[in-house]
């Protein structure tokens, strides 16, 4: 039996009424990738945050190499050689990856935290895993995905014997996510032990050796790798079976132009949006495909208002909607689900009620009941109006912003990664709604990294490359993979295949 590392024996944590964790029981061991699978909110975060000492437990004990654990905080775990990545950066956007490195690296004098011969041990971690970032880029121009490899790489700078990795692979692109697997997999290979929370089954086909599932804070079932069929998993995951095919999109017909981008241009340091112009029409679902970083989150933004338009215009049914400060944006008659909702998409100190009202608050008008019933509807967990944002899980947070969006009928939707972080039978419930928001004649703009989705659930396919639009693909069932792989990448088809 191999070294148990961690134990947590009995653990609950309460907040107030609610049951976060209920007397869980599990070890953790060293050189091994234990996946932490459960539905949203299934309690997956708390615990493991309850070991790098952000909560204390409320009943049990956690014991570490065998004793009680005595982590009374991150710093307190990160000298047991616990390392957290999350799902919520603690990154400075204005700082290089350098920088960021230097900050919470333990061996960094006091008196250089520059470029220096002494610290480029810091960079080692980075060269491994993710050897395409510049360490001298300015983090606010990384995309998501790039500043979580960072994050990770800050763990790995503590010598970590375990790291914890929130929900690793939603923000990152399919080949980043197959990078990230090869390289928990050499962790393990040596000796450090992987705690990884995830949705998604392609991380546990990858490089699970261990699989415990979590439902309604419950650890309901631990299985050595292969002891259950996928389906199983899912089962015990649901308490139900999820049959995850993405229906396919209503079908339009392209008559009417609704959402239009006329030579839509705009400039931040790092990436320049150069004169996109696209008509989406009443009904359609426009599918943005991209490798991350080649102008998608910038466009995003720009059609929502948020970043100012250097050239072009954007038009809602003939009018303009180009907005140029990111107050004027909350009048946009656009439903927007923004990247990363709980940094763009919430008032984490406000209530749920007041957050699915924040538009009607933003333009002075008064907050009122008529949102109550859509917490319900989307299945935003715990549906209790009177919660404040910043308490609900990741997945119940996405799953708020979507209410709000969604909730009413729109004009036209602006969807970025809409499911990210989102367990099965929800990704089901937003594109259902993402879907019928289009079959009653909205114009969906809907940027995504998963290529699988956008082949099942777009009418048209744009592909963005170095923030241009590189094609505009009729969706009609003939598409590849590898087709629009190739154009992500600028690579020939056999190329982006191999
Ligand atoms: N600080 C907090 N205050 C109050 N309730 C909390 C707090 N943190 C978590 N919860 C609640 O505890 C429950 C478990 O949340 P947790 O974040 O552990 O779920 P999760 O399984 O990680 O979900 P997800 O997949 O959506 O990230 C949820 O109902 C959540 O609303």
């Amino acid at each position: 039996m191999p070294e148990s590392l961690v134990q947590f024996a009995g653990v609950t944590r309460r907040f107030g009424d609610l049951i976060a964790v209920n007397n869980a029981s599990l070890d953790i061991r060293a050189g091994e990738v234990l996946a932490i699978l459960g539905e949203n909110g299934a309690g997956k975060s708390t615990l493991m945050k309850m070991l790098y000492g952000l909560y204390p437990a409320s009943e049990g004990q956690i014991l570490l190499d065998g004793a009680p654990a005595k982590i009374s905080g991150p710093a307190d775990a990160m000298r047991n050689g616990i390392g957290m990545v999350f799902q919520h950066f603690s990154l400075l956007p204005a700082l290089s990856v350098r920088d960021n490195l230097l900050l919470s690296w333990p061996k960094t004098p006091f008196w250089k935290s520059h470029r220096n011969a002494r610290t480029d041990d810091v960079l080692t971690s980075l060269a491994e895993l993710a050897p395409q970032i510049d360490p001298e880029r300015i983090v606010s121009s990384l995309s998501v995905g790039e500043q979580q490899l960072v994050e990770l790489c800050k763990v790995l700078n503590i010598n970590a014997r375990l790291v914890i990795l929130d929900e690793p692979t939603s923000v990152l692109t399919p080949a980043e996510a197959t990078r990230l697997h090869g390289f928990i997999k050499q962790l393990a290979g040596r000796g450090v032990a992987v705690a990884l929370i995830t949705h998604k089954l392609a991380d546990v086909e990858a490089c699970a050796d261990r699989i415990v599932v979590m439902r309604r804070g419950s650890v309901v079932d631990i299985a050595e790798r292969g002891a259950r069929s996928m389906a199983e998993t899912v089962a015990l995951m649901m308490g139900q079976s999820v049959d995850r095919t993405l229906r396919p999109p209503p079908a339009f017909g392209r008559t009417v132009p609704r959402l239009v981008l006329e030579n839509v241009s705009a400039q931040r340091p790092d990436m320049s949006l150069q004169g996109i112009s696209l008509s989406i029409a009443a009904g359609e679902i426009v599918g943005v495909a991209g490798v991350a970083g080649n102008g998608q989150a910038l466009l995003a933004e720009a059609v929502a208002g948020v970043e100012p338009l250097t050239a072009g215009d954007i038009l809602l049914d003939g009018v303009s909607i180009a907005r140029h400060t990111p107050f004027e944006a909350v009048s946009t008659p656009l439903g927007y689900i923004p990247e990363q909702p709980r940094d763009n998409g919430v008032v984490a100190t406000m209530s749920l009620a007041r957050n699915l009202a924040l538009r009607d608050l933003a333009q002075g008008k008064r907050a009122t009941g008529r949102h109550a019933n859509l917490l319900e509807r989307f299945n935003v967990n715990p549906p209790d109006p009177a919660k404040l944002a910043g308490t609900l899980s990741g997945g119940n947070v996405q799953k708020l912003v979507i209410a709000r969006e969604l909730g009413i009928q729109r004009d036209a939707i602006l969807a970025c990664y809409p499911t990210m972080g989102l367990d099965l039978a929800a990704i089901e419930m937003v594109y259902a709604a993402m879907f019928a928001q289009a079959a009653s004649g909205a114009a969906v703009l809907w940027i995504s990294e998963d290529l699988d989705d956008l082949l099942a659930g777009s009418h048209r396919i744009a592909v963005m490359r170095e923030g241009r639009l590189v094609a505009l693909l009729d969706n009609d069932g003939t598409l590849s993979r590898e087709a629009v792989g190739a154009l992500m990448t600028g690579m020939t088809e056999t190329e982006a295949a191999a």
